[in-house]
């Protein structure tokens, strides 16, 4: 078997590349280099050729090993020639803003104690002049070669000793001399200052004389001037400290790798600052992944001695799951100076556009858009869930367009900040009139919502192009389609609520997944995360996932989706102190570690004040901020079982739900238009029904589907009827 190593190289590479580009499996490329006469090679050997010859496993090196020269140029990843903090304007503004207050504050700080230092240094000059002529005395008579002459003299060196002697002696009369000259020169000096030089030279004179002396005399132990900053002092990251702690996780392929004397990490980039910390990357021994060295933040904290809020391992999505990226900050996460939020203060939103609304472990500001989503915020008690529910209602709130909904079923009036400023309708409690006030707005929601995907869905199409809600027929006031964002704390309280529970998750699951498109933001935050009360028909269909720390790995997966914890996304590792901090999954990109701008009671209160005078303003204040009561909307306005018999006779004893669901939408598209067999059985479920299945013979073949039983139906409205009339 012929390797082709001959100048022909180049081209065979080029020739597999483009024939690997047009799809080819396999290349022959025996026939392609006959055709063109050049030296014949065999680089795939096929087993059923008579030769006997054994097929290769591994192909010819230069056909095989990899994309070849072209394709590893493609694939390769070109670093930033410009750096991220050199191109971001804001990130430069804000480095250039915290150098200039460091500066400001330490020369401030300097020149208010300045008294004291020289009244500290007036102290310690007898000190210093004590030692400033012990030191010359020392330094005229040689002091510093007597131990040489001493040594001489122990050896009994009578030569040695002469020489030594002779140079100290000539040394000595040298020294006396300059010191004699210094002395004339200085007492001179003073003695013209005192009779010539005005009153402030002598000032100064004296002053620079004592402070000098002062400085002489001073302890090390007790420094006159007192540090300004206390600098946090993070020591650089050294491979060596990475391979130190990865050696210290306990993973036996590292472990193995190092006892080798290999390193058991592969260093992919060289260790760089980024942000206000060290990035290291690189691949782990094969077989290991990054879930692995996540899973041992702790122990990777230990051996890196750095404070676990400082140690954020992360898989890179687009490489392998053995490829990591280890940042290091200078700081712990949560203790780190954040940078100002930019709508703390002043300045509104658009809620179509992205808004910052936390950092993550760089300090770099993350986004949100809270249109076109539905969202989960998960986490156990106290770490920050309501306050991260309440900043994004913030957020929605500074967008004057946008009407609220907001419950705090909790009831402990956190988000009456914004319920109280802005909100159309709000409720704080789980008492009966909080529940049937929430049960009122919701079932409210659910005909807005089919109004909403009436209207949007008689739009022409070159105003309404992409069929939803877009800033612009958001602005159109006749249309009705501002934004609605509703948001509930402690959702499962709704979820849960023996009486009512199945309604609010139909309407809430309804909401969750037409909602987005017709410009209805829900978000809904929850201490439990579980199919109870979180229904997965909300948690499956969830566009954006807020999870803070969560104690397992089905609480994980409930909030940031199936397999996250598999995939290296867990919330279960951070901290009891981490507050505010979650991974966030949305904006279409992989999850990510988030700091949310905390913003307290006071704060909000602020915040909500300018959110309801722009309202004001724009005479868009509505609701309950405005004092209003809800309009009742006692129940839904169709009546399902009546429109379910009027679409299936009464010769059809049983019929498929996706055949019902299909009839409905034709009876009234307006309610029933997009339902799926399962949206009806959630509907029949508060009615008492369940599907059944129901067979029925397709092509000969007998075919199960769920579908309903027509007398059930006819049933529940007589007893429904019977009891009205009882009633
Ligand atoms: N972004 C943040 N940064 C710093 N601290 C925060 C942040 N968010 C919340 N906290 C702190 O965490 C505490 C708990 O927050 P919060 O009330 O939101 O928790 P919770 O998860 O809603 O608790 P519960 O389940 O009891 O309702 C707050 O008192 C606040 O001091």
């Amino acid at each position: 078997m012929k390797h082709p190593e001959d100048d022909n190289e180049l081209f065979n590479r080029l020739e597999a590349e483009m024939a690997a580009d047009a799809g080819a499996a396999v290349v022959d490329l025996d026939k392609a280099r006959a055709a063109r006469d050049t030296t014949p090679t065999t680089t795939v050997v096929d087993p059923t050729e008579p030769e006997g010859e054994r097929p290769l496993v591994d192909l010819p090196t230069p056909v095989a090993t990899g994309p070849g020269y072209l394709g590893r140029l493609a694939g390769g990843k070109r670093r930033d020639v410009i750096p991220v903090w050199l191109r971001s304007t804001s990130e430069l503004r804000t480095a250039a803003a915290w150098v200039a207050r460091h500066y400001t504050h330490t020369v401030g700080y300097h020149a208010l104690r300045a008294p004291i230092y020289a009244a500290r240094l007036a102290l310690q000059s007898p000190a210093g002049t004590a030692r400033f002529i012990g030191g010359t005395m020392r330094w005229v008579s040689d002091r510093e070669g007597e131990p040489v002459r001493a040594a001489a003299v122990r050896r009994e060196d009578a030569a040695e000793y002469l020489r030594l002697s002779a140079q100290r002696d000539s040394r000595v009369k040298l020294r006396m001399m300059v010191a004699a000259l210094a002395m004339f020169v200085g007492l001179t000096v003073a003695l013209a200052i005192y009779v010539l030089a005005p009153g402030w030279v002598q000032a100064l004179s004296v002053g620079t004389v004592v402070l000098a002396l002062g400085a002489a005399g001073r302890k090390a132990d007790a420094p006159v001037i007192h540090r300004a900053v206390e600098l946090p002092k993070a020591s650089k990251l050294t491979s060596d400290i990475v391979l130190r702690a990865l050696g210290a996780l306990g993973i036996p392929a590292i472990n193995q790798a190092q006892g080798k004397g290999r390193d058991g990490f592969e260093f992919t980039a060289p260790i760089t600052r980024d942000g206000p910390g060290w990035r290291a990357q690189g691949n782990l021994p094969y077989g290991v992944t990054v879930t692995d060295v996540i899973e041992r933040r702790e122990r990777l904290a230990s051996g890196l001695r750095r404070p676990l809020g400082c140690v954020w391992p992360e898989p890179a999505s687009e490489e392998h799951p053995g490829h990591m990226v280890l940042w290091v900050g200078d700081q712990d996460l949560t203790k780190a100076k954040k940078p100002t939020w930019p709508l703390a203060k002043s300045g509104s939103v658009d809620l179509f556009k992205p808004v910052a609304y936390g950092t993550d472990q760089r300090g770099r500001w993350v986004d949100v858009t809270l249109m076109y989503i539905a969202g989960v915020i998960g986490a156990i008690p106290r770490m920050g869930k309501t306050f991260l529910l309440r900043l994004l209602l913030l957020i929605a709130a500074l967008d004057p367009r946008a009407e609220l909904h907001t419950y705090d079923m909790k009831g402990t009036g956190d988000l009456d900040p914004v319920g109280n400023a802005v909100s159309h309708r709000h409720a704080a409690g789980d008492d009966d009139e909080s529940i049937n006030y929430a049960l009122a707005d919701f079932r409210a929601l659910r005909e807005e919502l089919r109004r909403r995907t009436g209207v949007i869905r008689s739009l022409p199409r070159d105003i309404c192009p992409e069929n939803k809600v877009t800033s612009q027929l958001a602005d159109k006031r006749s249309l009705g389609l501002h934004p609605i964002v509703v948001g509930v704390d402690e959702c499962q309280v709704l979820f849960e609520h023996p009486e009512h529970g199945k309604e609010f998750e139909e309407i809430a699951t309804d909401l969750v997944k037409r909602g987005p498109a017709t410009g209805i933001v829900l978000l809904l935050a929850t201490q439990r995360p579980d199919a109870k009360s979180l229904p997965t028909g909300i948690s499956a269909n969830a566009g954006a996932r807020w999870c803070l720390k969560v104690m397992g790995q089905t609480e994980n997966d409930m909030v940031l989706g199936t397999s996250a914890y598999k995939r290296g996304v867990r919330a279960t590792m951070f901290a009891w102190g981490d507050k505010g901090i979650h991974y966030f999954v949305g904006e279409g990109s992989d999850a990510r570690i988030v700091s949310a701008v905390y913003v307290d009671a006071p704060g909000a209160e602020a915040i909500g004040a300018r959110a309801r005078s722009a309202r004001e303003k724009a005479g868009l204040l509505t609701g309950y901020a405005m004092g209003e009561a809800p309009e009742v909307v006692t129940g839904p306005a169709y009546d399902l079982l009546a429109d379910i018999l009027a679409v299936v006779p009464a010769a059809e004893a049983k019929v498929w739900s996706e055949t019902v669901v299909a009839r409905l939408a034709e009876l009234r598209p307006d309610v029933y238009d997009g339902w799926e067999p399962d949206a009806l059985t959630a509907a029949l479920k508060p009615h008492g029904i369940s599907t059944v299945q129901v067979g029925r013979r397709v092509d000969g073949k007998v075919v199960n589907r769920r579908g309903i039983t027509r007398a059930h139906i006819a049933d529940a409205i007589a007893q429904r009827d019977g009891k009205r009339d009882a009633g």
